[in-house]
């Protein structure tokens, strides 16, 4: 499960991805101008979170997403959350 992918979670600190303390995991919060988008930009992520079988879990308050990533069945981190946060990353972009 969990290659050497310490030094691609550093370098998503540069996108706002932060490690989380507890576990293994990384965090991201994106805040968008209406529930709108909010809601939107969850769908797309949604699809593609059913296209790679990699779901985030995550928390929305109107315009606000909070987003955890991690590998349940690794029980941590994975190629696959690098993957979703980059894809993420993308999609918040072109919001
Ligand atoms: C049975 C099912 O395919 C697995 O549980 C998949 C579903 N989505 C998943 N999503 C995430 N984030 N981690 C997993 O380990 C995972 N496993």
């Amino acid at each position: 499960c969990n290659g050497k992918i310490k030094l691609l979670v550093m370098e998503l600190r540069a996108t706002g991805w932060m490690e989380v303390e507890e576990r293994d995991a990384i965090f991201k919060e994106l805040h968008f101008k209406t529930f709108n988008q909010a809601f939107g930009f969850m769908s797309r992520v949604a699809l593609q979170a059913e296209k790679m079988n990699h779901h985030p879990e995550w928390f929305n308050v109107y315009n606000k997403v909070q987003i955890t990533l991690t590998t349940h069945d690794c029980g941590g981190l994975s190629k696959r959350d690098i993957k979703m946060a980059k894809f993420i990353d993308k999609i918040a972009l072109s919001m």
